[in-house]
């Protein structure tokens, strides 16, 4: 049961603005107060650092916030409501990789633009997050479509992590509990996430995609039609790398032609990131995950992501990197992978070829914004 609170804020010098203007990326409001529902796993305190109240223009007195006349209301009936003009949303992560959901099935567009999802996932002045992720309608046979914006406004064909908190969702969307799987239609085709007994999500991410024009890479095949610990020189360093697609470009490396093995917590990823997604080899940009093999079945993995930088988990980077682990002889095909926000399961199967990952989907909290 989450609680929902109207608030009123005091700011100087004399005038009175609403939270929802603080809170409003696009534009300016003149209604003076807004309401913010709270996921059980917040406190009301946590309210005061959890609006980002940086615009120089207002002085907001913490100590001047009130609350007035609490209410309880399930998150079901928060995002039943429809106002014209408010976005309500809903912050999933899944291992600290974070997404505004949108609830939009009434439609098959976007409710908000590249450029406002980019406003949205700006951790100083909008809410913060990775991507904003849309719930519309689904087609060829599938329950539901997903698509995504990346924090830098550009649109991908999947996201791993995405699609777990997606799964969850749509559940509370729906009111379904226990058990429940759905086929959702993505950029990388059908996908179908099955929310477990224990709340993880479990999802069979179909293929990986090996052939080199495809992930895509201009790294000539070197591996029947895939390209596989081959040469890559990033600004003077050569580095081994192994190319996958999750229906996202996947770049995978254990390291330079020099080094024995990495050791990923010390590398500088704001500094060799980019010139990995902006490689002339990657015509579509990539994604690209460091990886220290710890053993066969364990793996450790920081993550570059494109459109997004670095990231605490990326689930279709944690699926490619045990395919190229594979490929490269490092490891089995199942596999923990440990990332800066925690363990993903990874599981490439023999029989059909698909990948099946294992994760946690957790709300953050819910919210609205006017648009
Ligand atoms: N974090 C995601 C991947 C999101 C998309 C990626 N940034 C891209 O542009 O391909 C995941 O968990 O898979």
């Amino acid at each position: 049961m989450a609680i929902a609170a109207t608030i009123s804020l005091s700011v100087s010098p004399t005038t009175r603005h609403s939270a929802a203007a603080a809170f409003n990326p696009f534009r300016s409001s003149s209604s003076t107060t807004v309401s913010v529902s709270f996921s059980p796993a917040l406190r009301i305190t946590s309210l005061r650092s959890s609006i980002p109240f940086r615009n120089p223009s207002f002085r907001v007195s913490a100590t001047s916030m009130s609350i007035q006349a609490p209410q309880q209301t399930s998150s079901t009936s928060f995002l039943d409501r429809r106002e014209s003009g408010v976005l309500h949303f809903v912050k999933y992560h899944g291992l600290g990789n974070d997404f505004i959901l949108v609830d939009n099935r009434g439609s098959t567009e976007p409710r908000i633009s590249p450029e406002q999802a980019k406003k949205l996932c700006d951790r100083n002045f909008g809410i913060g997050a990775d991507g904003v992720i849309f719930a519309l309608p689904g087609t060829n046979d599938t329950d539901y479509t997903m698509r995504i914006f990346n924090s830098d406004g550009s649109e991908p064909e999947m996201c791993g992590n995405g699609v777990r908190c997606f799964a969850r969702f749509i559940a509370e969307l729906e009111n379904l509990h226990g058990n429940h799987s759905f086929k959702v239609h993505t950029g990388a085709g059908l996908i179908v996430p099955e929310i477990q007994g224990d709340g993880k999500v479990r999802v069979d991410m179909g293929e990986p995609i090996l052939k080199a024009a495809d992930v895509p890479t201009g790294l000539p095949a070197n591996k029947q039609e895939a390209v596989v610990k081959s040469e890559l020189d990033v600004d003077g360093v050569t580095w081994n790398v192994t190319c996958v697609s999750m229906g996202n470009p996947h770049c995978v490396t254990f390291g330079t032609i020099e080094n024995k093995g990495l050791l990923v917590d010390e590398l500088n990823l704001a500094e060799i990131g980019p010139k990995f997604e902006h490689h002339v080899m990657f015509p579509a940009r990539t994604n690209t995950e460091f990886v220290q093999v710890c053993s066969p079945s364990h793996l450790k993995m920081r993550v570059w992501e494109r459109g997004a930088g670095a990231t605490l988990a990326c689930g279709t980077g944690a699926c490619a990197t045990v395919v190229a682990a594979v490929l490269e002889g490092r490891a089995g095909r199942k596999c923990t992978v440990d990332l800066p926000g925690g363990p993903l399961e990874i599981e490439w199967r023999e029989e059909n070829n698909h990948i099946y990952m294992t994760g946690p989907a957790e709300v953050v909290f819910y919210g609205s914004v006017a648009l």
